[in-house]
């Protein structure tokens, strides 16, 4: 049914949504956008306790925006819209009415760490790198995902991470609060239930009770307009000398 991820509901009471696009790294495309928000009001309709996001292939969760699709070309005004649309899944997705779990595959970059911290919960494998490299881009996130790390943790380790932006290693990102754990990929079966167990051993009512209360205390509607915020000044910086160099540079090195 979709081109870019898979969607399944799992007998055990989860559903999960896969990002499909190994040979990109699993980058955010505009198709892909259209697609996890289509699978989001599925899953915002079936019958289970948590969400799960992953990726597939054995490199990367996401390597953040498809950078063919998000070139730095494009107008300021061009690129808010299109940013924008991936802003209003990350919302959609922060508020969730029941928990969600980022189970990283591989590394995550750029706007892959937006997606993962627009979950509630971060698991990783020890060998991967995660890391907000925008800066490095000559912007900052673009999809409202540094708003949403402001609120996932203490504002000294938010700005640190975003304001390096350098991937950090997995031991580091348990440290920072980030991921909450660190998962042995060669027992994936195993560590999927385990880190599912606390959630899929609740009821649907008190899970739910769980999240609304989190969505209350944290995620208010005016994260909303935050997230908006980011997206505006990230297309201001669009269309500096740094970010067309690095986009260009990236894009003529893979077509050389
Ligand atoms: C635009 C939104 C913005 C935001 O709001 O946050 C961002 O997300 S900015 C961040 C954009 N992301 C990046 O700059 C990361 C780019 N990718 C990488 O650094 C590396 O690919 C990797 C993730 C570290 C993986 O490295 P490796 O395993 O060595 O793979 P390759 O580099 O050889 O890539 C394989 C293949 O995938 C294509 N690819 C990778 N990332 C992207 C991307 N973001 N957009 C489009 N395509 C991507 C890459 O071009 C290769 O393709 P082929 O050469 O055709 O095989």
């Amino acid at each position: 049914m979709y081109n870019t991820i898979r969607f399944d509901i799992h007998e055990a009471g989860y559903a999960q949504m896969t990002l499909s696009r190994p040979d990109q790294r699993n980058a955010v495309s505009l198709e892909m956008v259209e697609e996890l928000k289509d699978a989001l009001e599925r899953a915002k309709e079936a019958d289970i306790k948590c969400l799960v996001v992953t990726g597939e292939g054995s490199d990367a969760f996401c390597s953040g925006g498809d950078l063919y699709d998000f070139h730095a070309d494009l107008t300021s005004e061009d690129v808010f819209s299109t940013l924008y649309k991936m802003k209003e899944f990350l919302y959609d997705l922060a508020r969730f009415p029941l928990p969600t779990l980022a189970i990283l595959n591989g590394h995550a970059l750029g706007g892959g760490c937006e997606l993962a911290t627009a979950c509630d919960f971060r698991y990783g494998p020890e060998w991967a790198s995660y890391g907000f490299i925008q800066g490095r881009l000559g912007i900052i996130p673009g999809w409202g995902g540094g708003a949403l790390l402001y609120k996932r943790l203490p504002s000294l380790v938010a700005y640190r991470m975003l304001v390096e932006s350098k991937p950090f290693s997995a031991a580091q990102c348990l440290e920072m609060g980030w991921l909450q754990d660190i998962y042995d990929q060669s027992f994936i079966k195993e560590e999927m239930e385990r880190i599912l167990q606390p959630f899929l051993s609740k009821s649907t009512d008190q899970i739910k009770e769980f999240k609304q209360q989190y969505i209350r205390y944290e995620f208010p509607i005016s994260l909303s307009v935050e997230m908006d915020e980011e997206v505006r000044r990230c297309s201001t910086l669009w269309g500096n000398d740094q970010h067309k160099k690095a986009v260009n540079s990236f894009l003529t090195e893979k077509n050389k």
